[in-house]
């Protein structure tokens, strides 16, 4: 019997599920969907997400089951190729394919090391991801089109190396400034945005694009650090994202992921739960 209980993987799918959805409601970020517009996406927009992100509350719950009650990772993988389906089907697009991935692989991972030492997880997410892309048929998705094109690993290096977009880069963003939480949510993106070789930004606007994506990053940091307001610099870019019909899926996914991680790590640890998904904006501020 595993020795997990089963309120611990339903804690943790519920946190990720939760995780996405405070990404989603994090406003303005530039070319994704957010309270104030679809960014740079015309097939999507935030109702879409939000029953997106429902769907994923229900595949989470489904998977955390399947590992309590050990079944093999094929099994798994079939779960969550199953909510891909699912999500393309009833929703015409690709709302949370990142997501539902990136999601999945972390859940599973918890539940073979049985911990959620980030060491421990990272290298667990690293042996299962191995084992996926091994055997993975990965068809022509945008994804792989960039990946080829532009000799970059994108999501399958990402998970291959154990998620270091979350554990080295967005966690200790968050963890270093939870006095100011809207401003380390910002700054996670922004070291996000300066580390992803985001492929759904590659497959736009290429090398160039990836550039814009890298130099947002920057001076999103470097307004942060200033102690300045980020919102006025987040609207520019955000009209300069899709103006160049720019995105970054990848960053959204991470950044999701990482919410969701650290409101599972912190209420497991006695720490107050950030509760992310409430403390968001309710409504594009003005
Ligand atoms: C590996 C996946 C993502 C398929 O790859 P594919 O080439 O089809 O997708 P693609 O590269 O277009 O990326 C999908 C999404 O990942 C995100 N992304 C892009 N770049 C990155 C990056 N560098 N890091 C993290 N995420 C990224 C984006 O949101 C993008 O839309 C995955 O969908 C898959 O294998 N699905 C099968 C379902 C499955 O087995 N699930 C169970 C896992 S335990
Ligand atoms: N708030 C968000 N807004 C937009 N995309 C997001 C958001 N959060 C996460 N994503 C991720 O972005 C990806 C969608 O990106 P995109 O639409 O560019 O991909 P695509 O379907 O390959 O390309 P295209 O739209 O150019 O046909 C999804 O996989 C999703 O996980």
């Amino acid at each position: 019997m595993n020795c997990l209980a089963l309120s611990d993987l339903e804690q943790f799918a519920a946190a990720l599920a939760d995780g996405i959805r405070a990404e989603l409601y994090l406003t303005p970020k530039p070319g994704l969907v957010d309270l104030c517009d679809n960014g740079s996406h015309d097939d999507l927009t935030l109702e879409l997400m939000n029953r997106s992100a429902g769907m994923m509350r229900e595949y989470l719950a489904e998977l955390a089951v399947a590992i309590y009650r050990q079944q093999p990772f094929p099994e798994l993988q079939q779960i969550g190729l199953k909510a891909e389906q699912r999500m393309l089907a009833e929703l015409q697009s690709n709302c949370h394919r990142g997501g539902i991935f990136l999601s999945g692989l972390l859940l599973s991972a918890y539940g073979e090391c049985r911990s959620d030492n980030p060491e421990a997880l990272s290298n667990a997410v690293a042996r299962l991801a191995q084992r996926h892309f091994l055997q993975a048929r990965l068809t022509g998705s945008h994804g792989q089109q960039a990946r080829a094109r532009y000799h970059t690993g994108g999501i399958i290096a990402e998970c291959l190396n154990g998620l270091p977009g979350l554990f080295q880069i967005a966690l200790p963003s968050l963890i270093g400034n939870l006095n100011d939480l809207a401003g380390s949510c910002y700054l996670a993106m922004a070291r996000l945005m300066q580390h992803c070789d985001d492929t759904t930004c590659l497959h736009r606007g290429g090398q160039t694009g990836l550039a814009r994506l890298r130099k947002a990053g920057q001076e999103l940091e470097l307004c942060l650090l200033r102690g300045a307001d980020p919102v006025p610099l987040l609207r520019r870019q955000n009209q300069e994202f899709k103006t160049a019909n720019l995105t970054m899926g990848g960053v959204a996914d991470l950044l999701g992921l990482t919410f969701g991680y650290l409101d599972f790590t912190n209420s497991r640890h006695g720490i107050s739960s950030l509760s992310l998904h409430h403390k968001q904006p309710s409504s594009c501020p003005a």
